[in-house]
């Protein structure tokens, strides 16, 4: 069917690509699709086209650039290069089209994973082409933000590409832009002008955005993520300017395959898909917490090295019961009720099937900040159909069971020697409780039923004990051991006598002083984790945790706190955030072609993560390593996630590289400017 419409069209489409150049420029970026071929026809064959482009065409001299004045060699070039296009099309028709991922991987030179477009499939000196739909110039090249080099473009591109009179005459470097942008940052007093300047840049200058926050990661972390994306999402609607991502409502119910080929982007490898009922610890925020697909995915570039082209962030919106938000004349989203029961997961029904139609089998979907209702049925529904991994349960387990690796070289022991309570019985809690209750299993051959004991958790109800069994929901039952029932959560550390305490309640300052001292005072270095997001949900500060604990507890939160000095010594508080595995998590599954997440690929990523922890980190009383060296630290995971994969027989591609780190490294998408022909 698809071949078919494509080979209907192939007249319009070889007429359409042998128009003058800046004719070409002229036609509305969006229209092509709409009047020859469906979107997907066209971004297919595109890509296609031009990585074949970069891989056959040899590369190009001054003279073969085009000129304006010069329309035979214009026209010679365009002939070899659509010439060589179209056979690629027609190969790509044929399923034969060379794969990126069956390529060398010494050919790769900053790569970025399916190099699709052979952007970065080219050596640093060569030139490459500015795909759009047809080559980008003038007015369309200055708003494409993929493409947009603003002040950057050289004075021969601002020639060849029609720009001149369209750009001061001033040429910056990308590092002067940089330092510009920082500098304009830094002058902003409200968090939330940052992430607006930031969101601004991202859909202007695509290179830059992410140059920038790779180079200023761990300053710009807390902007484009928690805890000022949680206010983003809260004020959504007020601050909207263009849409970003995918929105899919209940509306376009029977059409979402339609909606998903509106994307612009063919070559998808990560979804990160919300539906925004419990964002952060905000709780629900409709349609208006679309703000975290776009951050998480924006990490996935800048930590991770996952292509932006191959990132999309959807928000399925089902409702709200928020009813600030139903009353509110400039919410977004659709002004109903959530959708419930059979007829949110036929939607949903509907949705994972209508992306692995587009997308194929190996596009790994991250389930972002659904409520536990729905999130642990949706990971156990489609994790055997679909590559899917829910980042509140499993990635959060992975970072911090990472976190405890590490944290045994300073409080000793092993995991087993250990005993774990939890504020949260939800998605977090039960999520890490069973990530570590498998790995002391692992550890010490003991059943799963028995590690599981070492874990004890409390809900808004009190201890989760055997006695409240009937009325549990399910994924509380494992933890419902034989105790008497308690109410408060001093009393439960006060009889439980915990090692380690961790707060996923999503509730602020329920680490009461009486709650820290209490650890302190059975624990020579307690372990203190407030994963709560964004800070205003935190269970304590840092402040509070070593204040307290008089200097004795190693703290880590979910949000970042800045160092405290108490007694003369300063505390460095470590960020406990899924945000240190998902992205290089995701790397490893896509690099090796994984068809399903396995547990034991999160325990793969654990132990890699907490190798990263450095001598120097322990001394200042870290147990992660900190976020300037993320791309390396990604790289790691990424290569004993995919290793692991191979291990399990779950990764498809072959042959597998000897080298994963290196690897995973030439994979990574890097934001340098190309120079254009
Ligand atoms: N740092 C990180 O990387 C991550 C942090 N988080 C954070 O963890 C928090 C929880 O997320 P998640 O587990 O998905 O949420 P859930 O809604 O699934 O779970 C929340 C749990 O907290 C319990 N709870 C709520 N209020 C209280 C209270 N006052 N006292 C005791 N228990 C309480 C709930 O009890 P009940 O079941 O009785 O309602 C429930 O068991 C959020 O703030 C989120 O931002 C989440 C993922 C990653
Ligand atoms: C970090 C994260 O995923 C959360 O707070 O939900
Ligand atoms: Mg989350």
């Amino acid at each position: 069917m698809v071949k078919k419409n494509i080979l209907k069209y192939l007249p319009s489409l070889t007429k359409r690509l042998s128009l003058p150049s800046h004719s070409r420029t002229r036609t509305p970026f969006y229209s092509l699709p709409s009047l020859l071929l469906s979107s997907f026809q066209v971004h297919w064959s595109t890509s296609h086209c031009s990585q074949h482009l970069t891989q056959e065409q040899p590369h190009t001299s001054e003279k073969d650039r085009p000129r304006r004045n010069n329309l035979s060699q214009q026209e010679s070039e365009r002939k070899a290069t659509h010439g060589v296009a179209m056979e690629s099309f027609m190969k790509g028709i044929r399923g034969d089209a060379p794969c990126v991922l069956d390529m060398d991987p010494t050919h790769t030179v900053g790569g970025g994973v399916e190099d699709f477009y052979g952007e970065d499939h080219a050596t640093e000196d060569q030139l490459v082409t500015p795909w759009t739909i047809s080559v980008a110039s003038g007015h369309t090249l200055l708003r494409d933000k993929r493409h947009n080099k603003g002040l950057a473009f050289t004075e021969t591109e601002r020639d060849t590409h029609y720009l001149r009179g369209l750009l001061p005459p001033a040429i910056s470097s990308q590092e002067l832009q940089e330092r510009k942008i920082m500098k304009n940052l830094r002058s902003y007093e409200v968090p939330l002008q940052r992430y607006q300047a930031l969101m601004d840049l991202q859909e202007r200058n695509e290179r830059l955005f992410y140059k920038i926050l790779i180079n200023n990661v761990e300053e710009l972390l807390p902007v484009v993520y928690t805890p000022t994306v949680g206010e983003a999402c809260q004020k959504y609607g007020s601050i909207f300017r263009r849409p970003q991502g995918l929105y899919i409502s209940l509306k376009e119910k029977g059409k979402i395959l339609e909606v998903l080929r509106n994307w612009p982007e063919r070559s998808i490898q990560v979804i990160v898909v919300t539906d925004g009922e419990r964002i952060l610890g905000l709780g629900d925020l409709g349609c208006q917490g679309m703000g975290i697909p776009v951050g998480k995915l924006s990490l996935y570039t800048a930590l991770g090295g996952v292509r932006p082209s191959a990132c999309l962030p959807i928000t399925l919106d089902v409702g709200t019961n928020n009813e600030t938000l139903l009353n509110d004349e400039f919410y977004i989203g659709l002004k109903q009720k959530r959708a419930r029961g059979q007829e949110y997961a036929d939607f949903l029904q509907e949705f994972m099937t209508a992306v692995k139609q587009s997308y194929g089998e190996k596009v790994l979907i991250q389930f972002e900040d659904f409520a536990n209702h729905n999130a642990f049925e949706l990971l156990a529904k489609y994790g055997t159909t679909h590559l899917v991994f829910n980042d509140d349960i499993q990635g959060t387990a992975s970072v911090v069971l990472a976190g405890l690796l590490a944290a045994l070289k300073v409080v000793g022991g092993t995991l087993a020697d250990h005993t774990f309570l939890f504020l949260g019985a939800g998605e977090a809690g039960t999520g890490i409780a069973e990530l570590i209750a498998l790995e002391i299993s692992r550890q010490t051959k003991a059943p799963l039923e028995e590690t599981r004991k070492k874990l004890w958790l409390v809900d808004s109800k009190g201890l989760v004990v055997s006695s409240r069994n009937e009325s549990l929901q399910h994924f509380k039952k494992p933890w419902a051991h034989e105790h008497e029932p308690l109410k408060t959560l001093l009393e439960a550390v006060q009889a439980i006598k915990p090692t380690v305490l961790i707060g996923t309640s999503g509730v602020g300052q329920t680490f009461t002083q009486e709650v820290v001292e209490a650890m302190a005072s059975f624990n020579e270095k307690p372990l203190i984790l407030a994963l709560s997001n964004p800070t205003s949900q935190a269970e304590c500060t840092a402040e509070q945790a070593y204040t307290w604990s008089k200097g004795k507890a190693i703290f880590a939160s979910g949000s970042p706190f800045d160092s405290f000095e108490y007694d003369g010594k300063k505390f460095v508080p470590g960020q406990a955030n899924n945000a240190y595995i998902f992205p290089g998590f995701g790397l490893g599954v896509i690099m090796c072609g994984a068809i399903r997440v396995h547990d034991d690929m999160l325990l793969a990523a654990s132990e890699a993560l907490a190798k990263q922890v450095s001598e120097e980190n322990y001394a200042n009383g870290l147990i992660y390593p900190p976020f300037t060296n993320i791309r390396k630290i990604s790289a790691n995971i990424a290569a004993s996630v995919a290793a692991k994969a191979y291990e399990l027989g779950l990764a498809s591609r072959r042959p597998r590289p000897d080298d994963l780190v290196k690897y995973a490294e030439s994979c990574m998408y890097t934001p340098v400017y190309r120079n254009y022909r």
